[in-house]
């Protein structure tokens, strides 16, 4: 089941440096949020607070409240791995296990988690999650060939596969689509839209087409000079930030007026 995401005036930092600075946001189950912003503004390290990949960075650490379903991720006792489980995460560059055959890859988090499963119960898993990133057309025949010789768009969507056999409840996507071609990325974007009705999303984006396509809403990052923390300036419905921004700094970066 989707699950809702809160978060109450989060700081980020690396070690001393204050990366994100009072990051705030409130995301629906079953939606769609894009991240946009200039190169340093914090989105990919706001992105990883949000299933505490962050903290496996050396001095990594939040201030504040990151609640997922009212449930605070940084909660005493709470498991950082079996945060990860339910928040899964897609990479920029697709990083499927090279020598790993295609359904090995897909059962990669149940093989690291050495949770048991039968053949049939793996075989099922393998072919909803393929089926789930669409996929299973194209490698059903393939399926004990390495995950390396799919092509880079497959490889994504590969690693999505990989990501949803685990049964997240949330998926983020760090710039899923900069490293494909048009055509993989707008595979990849249709997938995001199919995704929705199962997951709740939140994608970081350079392409702000790409943010507008598929988003519901969007976040709006920003940094008011080096060595500065990144803030999100503006957050708000994907069609109003596009069209009709509050903030003078959001209209200047999607009208490309940034500077
Ligand atoms: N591992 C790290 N250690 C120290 N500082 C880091 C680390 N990763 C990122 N930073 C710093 O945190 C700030 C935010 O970086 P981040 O990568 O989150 O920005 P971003 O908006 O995602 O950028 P881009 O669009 O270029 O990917 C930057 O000043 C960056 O140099």
């Amino acid at each position: 089941m989707a699950k809702r995401i809160d978060v109450e005036d989060l700081n980020v930092y690396y070690s001393d440096f204050l990366a994100v600075e009072g990051a705030s946001v409130n995301i629906a189950p079953n939606t769609v949020t894009a991240f946009i912003g200039p190169s340093g503004c914090g989105k990919s390290t706001f992105l990883r607070t949000l299933n505490r990949m962050h903290e496996v960075i050396p001095g990594g650490r939040v201030q504040g409240k990151v609640m997922l379903d009212g449930e605070d991720l940084y909660g005493p006792g709470v498991d950082p791995v079996n945060v990860r489980r339910t928040v899964g995460m897609v990479f920029q560059k697709a990083n499927p296990f090279p020598t790993m055959s295609i359904y090995d890859n897909v059962i990669a988090g149940y093989k690291i988690a050495g949770t048991r499963k039968n053949k049939r119960e793996l075989d099922d898993i393998v072919e909803r999650s393929l089926v789930g990133a669409n996929l299973w057309e194209e490698v059903k025949q393939r399926l004990n060939r390495p995950g390396a010789g799919l092509s880079g768009g497959q490889q994504q969507r590969l690693c999505i596969a990989r990501a949803i056999a685990v049964e997240p409840e949330v998926l983020l996507m760090d710039e899923p689509c900069s490293a494909l071609d048009p055509i993989s990325t707008l595979a990849i974007e249709d997938l995001i839209s199919e995704l929705k009705s199962s997951y709740t999303i939140v994608i970081v984006t350079h392409n702000m087409q790409q943010a507008a396509r598929v988003s519901d809403r969007t976040a709006f990052f920003n940094l008011a000079g080096v060595g500065q923390p990144g803030r999100m300036v503006e957050y708000d419905e994907t069609a109003k930030i596009f069209s009709n921004p509050s903030q003078k700094a959001t209209e200047d970066y999607i009208s490309g007026r940034f500077g």
